[in-house]
This record gives structure tokens, C-alpha cells and sequence, in this order.
């Protein structure tokens, strides 16, 4: 049996701050692969100054392409939008049947919010969640308390955000160090975010 945890973003673009994550939890707990799966549409974010989806999955690509255990997925691409998390899990395991067990890795920041998301029973009661820190606003709801499908893993914070690193960008700041080299490489490529 493969443990997959699926880290789900938007990744526009993936920067070291996802990398250090999925790589952390892919060392230190029982999973043994993380996919990042690239989603078209977020369902609380704006499509604004979002890139195509195979770009961001080829930047995601390029990303972890040198790391074993860290895989691009590009499962949401033919589901509708918005992508609710839920639908995606039955569609995976549509596609899984046999010998890959599924979790979830999320920050703080989006459990606080995990009681907004679709379904997010039906999810806690099939699905375990790492949960990472994160500096954010907001309380945890009490339900998620020492919850037993809910790990916290203790993940380096890094406080970046893809954000950030598109707005700083277009203003000609050199944000090199935020993003994998080959990230780095291909987006200044195809101009990317100017
Ligand atoms: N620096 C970070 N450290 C840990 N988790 C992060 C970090 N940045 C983003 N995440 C989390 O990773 C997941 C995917 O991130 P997402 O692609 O939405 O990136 P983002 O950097 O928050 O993007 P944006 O700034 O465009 O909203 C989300 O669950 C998000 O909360
Ligand atoms: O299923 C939902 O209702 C749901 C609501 C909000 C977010 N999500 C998932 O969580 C991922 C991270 O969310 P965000 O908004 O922090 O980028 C996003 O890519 C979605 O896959 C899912």
C-alpha cells in the first residue's frame, strides 16, 4: 500500500515555501509520496492574474522533477470548476482502486477554514490530514481539536506567498531565492508574471 498525501494548490507559481513542506512531510512522517495537485480553480479564490493551468503544472514539474518522492498531478484539469476537494478524492480513488492510500496536507491557515469547504465531513471521516503550522488569523474550531484524523506535523514555517512573488516580480525586485532555480529559469523565460 502507498501512502500519497495530496498537497492541493494553486501554485501560480510553486515556490520553495511548498517545496520545503512537501518535502519535510515526505521525510519525517509515514507518507511515502506527496503529488501536488495543480488546481484550475480554487473555489475562494479569483481567477485574476492566474496562469494557464499547464503552465503552472510544468513550473510544479520542473520543480520536482529532481525528488523522488514529490510528484506534479494534473487530475483536477478535466473536472469542474470550481475544484471542490471532494470531488476530486472520489475521482482519485476512481482512478486508484487498488494499493495507494490517500491523505491530505494542509497549513493551519486552511484548517481554520476547513469547516467552509464542500462536504468536509464525509472528507474527515474517509481521510487523515497533516497539518502543518502556519502563521494566520482566525482560530481552529473546536470540532478539529485533537481530532483523530487531523496529524499535526511540525514543518518549518516559511512565510511566502505566491503572491508576493508575482507582485514583486512585475516591479523588477529579484526574488530568485523564493523559487526553485529551474522555476526561476522557466519563468523568466516566458516572461511570466511581468
Ligand atoms: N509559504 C508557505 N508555507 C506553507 N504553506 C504554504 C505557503 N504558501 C502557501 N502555502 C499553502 O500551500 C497550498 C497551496 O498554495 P497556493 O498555491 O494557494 O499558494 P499561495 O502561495 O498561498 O498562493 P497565492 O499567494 O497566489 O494565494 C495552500 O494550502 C497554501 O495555504
Ligand atoms: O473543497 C473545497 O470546498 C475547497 C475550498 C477551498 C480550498 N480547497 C482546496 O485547497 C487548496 C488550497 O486552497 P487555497 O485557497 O488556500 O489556495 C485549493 O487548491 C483547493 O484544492 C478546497
Amino acid at each position: 500500500m502507498k501512502k500519497v498525501g495530496l498537497y492541493f494548490g494553486t501554485f501560480n507559481p510553486i515556490h520553495i515555501g511548498h517545496l520545503v513542506i512537501a518535502n519535510h512531510m515526505v521525510e519525517f512522517s509515514d507518507l511515502d509520496e506527496v503529488w501536488f495537485v495543480v488546481t484550475p480553480q480554487s473555489p475562494f479564490k479569483t481567477k485574476k492574474t492566474l496562469l494557464d493551468d499547464h503552465q503552472r503544472f510544468d513550473m510544479v514539474y520542473e520543480a520536482t522533477k529532481e525528488y523522488d518522492k514529490l510528484k506534479p498531478s494534473n487530475i483536477e484539469f478535466n473536472l469542474p470548476q470550481p475544484n471542490y476537494t471532494v470531488n476530486t478524492l472520489v475521482h482519485l480513488e476512481e482512478k486508484y482502486p487498488n494499493g495507494y492510500e490517500f491523505s491530505l496536507i494542509m497549513g493551519e491557515d486552511n484548517l481554520k477554514s476547513l469547516h467552509k469547504w464542500k462536504n468536509y465531513e464525509t472528507i474527515l471521516e474517509h481521510y487523515n490530514i497533516y497539518v502543518y503550522p502556519r502563521i494566520s488569523n482566525g482560530v481552529i474550531e473546536h470540532q478539529f481539536k485533537g481530532h483523530e484524523k487531523i496529524h499535526p506535523v511540525s514543518a518549518p514555517i516559511m512565510e511566502i506567498s505566491s503572491t508576493f512573488i508575482r507582485k514583486a516580480h512585475k516591479i523588477g525586485k529579484n526574488i530568485k531565492p523564493l523559487l526553485p532555480p529551474e522555476v526561476w529559469k522557466y519563468m523568466d523565460e516566458m516572461n511570466f508574471y511581468r
